[in-house]
């Protein structure tokens, strides 16, 4: 396969003078974000210590870490990850399912009286270092969802204040809601079939040591199912084969800068490859059915994503002891579960192709306008300097539709092109979803489809969303 990229030995930390682990700035400095600069969380993000161009972006990964995510936080946060780990052992399950057998309830029940009486442990020093807190979120994440989904129907939902409080500060600290968001699943929850020095040691060749889209696995999984793995590496396999469409973009933007004749041709060069690289993260995203079974996915895998706002018994979630917190924690309103829309990169090549501001005419109706905010919400779970990196790109001051409209029509040929590759990567997607999700949940006794309300797994009415999104890509076609 060709799909493949370089990475440095494995480390645990970042080197200290990488730029996220630079001393952090007061969370919150300054007023609330507006509607013109995107959601936000009452402050807005301190890029100062930052290089302008540096938004956590690696030239070789993309949105993707370049070195895999650290497997374990440090000795003092041990209880969170033994129990994480317990739970994934023992193998919790769904509270939702009807075959659930009386001896898997008490399993569950014990393993959550367990989490309940853990510590509250500090969380100061997790915050010298981004890829700590990462971690950090990663495993309360998880551990909430492993408690809130084995809570039996009839009972409220109360985060302990063990687990709950922590979760709360490190999201705090990251700028992210409460709930496993893509990068807890995807970005930040692979690791590496066979380390560079394997390869290079089977092989002999330092070349063997790039690391190919089949040698990734992921590192937490909530069933230990390859069905649920297959799905979050078809999206870490997407977002490591975006990387060329990230250059494609960059290096066009640097040609809008001179925009003469020459820079033109090569713009247009630059479009028909980005097409060529949509056209194979399509054939990617299809690729999730050779190891991913819709009916696994759909009644065993997705429901573990649930969050609030697609609670099973519409339960509202409650942090204990958030009252009592010093900190002046609020109860979080931005709880819906993962989802691959909050991938920055389709995001990115939407801003960039200008398919996020088409369609003004948009009516509720159309579903455009609901799918137009529906797409911002979703940049509130992700990491920070990726949604500050789609700030930076909504602001180019040379928009590539207006610069397209204006030049020779082989460009305009070109845009529509990557354009037309967009449009087929959301046609494939609504199949993708009316296998996993629609088809599954109709042939289900009590199919949520049946009641006309499928929902997606961040709580949109499914289908007119992505139908909206779809819609307005095929708008942006120039004539
Ligand atoms: C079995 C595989 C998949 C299923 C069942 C699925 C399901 C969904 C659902 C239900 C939504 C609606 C939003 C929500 O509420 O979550 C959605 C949106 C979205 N998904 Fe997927 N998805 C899959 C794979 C992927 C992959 C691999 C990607 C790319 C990395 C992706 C990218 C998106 C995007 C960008 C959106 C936002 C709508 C849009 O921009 O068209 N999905 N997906």
């Amino acid at each position: 396969m060709s799909e493949t990229f370089s990475t440095s030995t494995s480390q645990e930390i970042l080197p200290s003078e990488h730029f996220l682990n630079l001393p952090r700035p007061d969370v919150f400095i300054g007023p609330g974000a507006s509607a013109d600069n995107g959601p936000d969380f009452g402050g807005i993000v301190d890029t100062t210590t930052l290089a302008a161009h540096d938004f956590d972006v690696d030239t070789r990964t993309g949105f993707m870490p370049p070195d895999p995510p650290i497997h374990r936080l440090p000795e003092q946060w041990e209880p969170w990850e033994a129990v994480l780990e317990e739970a994934m052992r023992k193998g919790l399950q769904l509270a939702i399912r009807e075959d659930v057998t009386d001896e898997e309830r008490k399993t569950s029940d014990s393993w959550r009286s367990e989490v309940s009486n853990l510590p509250t442990l500090a969380i100061q020093d997790l915050a010298i270092s981004e890829v700590l807190l990462r971690r950090a979120h990663h495993v309360l994440t998880f551990i909430m969802h492993f408690y809130i989904h084995t809570l039996p129907l009839t009972a409220s939902v109360v985060i302990p204040a063990s687990i709950g409080i922590p979760l709360l500060r490190v999201s705090r600290h990251l700028q992210l809601p409460p709930i496993a968001t893509y990068s807890d699943t995807v970005l930040y929850n692979w690791e590496l079939k066979k380390s560079p020095s394997t390869c290079e040691a089977e092989t002999g060749l330092e070349w063997a040591c790039t690391l190919d889209l089949d040698n990734l696995k992921s590192q937490d999984l909530f069933t230990g199912t390859r069905d649920e793995e297959e799905f979050f590496l078809a999206s870490a396999r997407i977002e490591l084969r975006g990387v060329e469409a990230l250059e494609l973009m960059r290096a066009s933007m640097d040609e809008m800068f001179v925009g003469d004749d020459i820079a033109v041709r090569r713009i247009t060069s630059y479009l028909s490859r980005l097409a060529g690289v949509i056209h194979a993260l399509t054939g990617l995203l299809m690729d999730v059915r050779k190891g991913c079974d819709p009916d696994v996915f759909y009644h065993r895998v997705r429901p573990w994503f649930c969050g609030q706002d697609a609670d099973p018994a519409k339960r509202t979630w409650k942090f204990e002891g958030i009252e009592k917190c010093e900190d002046g924690m609020e109860e979080p309103t931005d709880l819906s579960g993962p989802s691959a829309g909050q991938s920055a990169l389709i995001h990115a090549l939407d801003i960039f192709l200008g398919l996020d501001n088409c369609r003004s005419e948009a009516t509720p109706t159309s579903g455009n306008a609901d799918a137009r905010t529906l797409l911002r919400r979703m940049q509130i779970y992700m990491p920070r300097h990726h949604r500050a990196f789609l700030r930076h790109l909504s602001a180019n001051p040379r928009p590539m539709r207006d610069f397209a409209q204006t030049k020779t029509p082989e460009l305009v040929d070109a845009y529509n092109l990557a354009v037309g590759a967009v449009k087929e990567f959301r046609d494939a997607h609504i199949r993708i979803v009316a296998l996993y999700i629609v088809g599954p949940a109709t042939r289900g006794r009590a199919g949520e489809a049946e009641r006309g309300s499928l929902k997606g797994t961040g709580g949109t009415q499914l289908v007119q969303f992505l139908k909206g999104v779809r819609d307005k890509t095929e708008d942006a076609l120039l004539q």
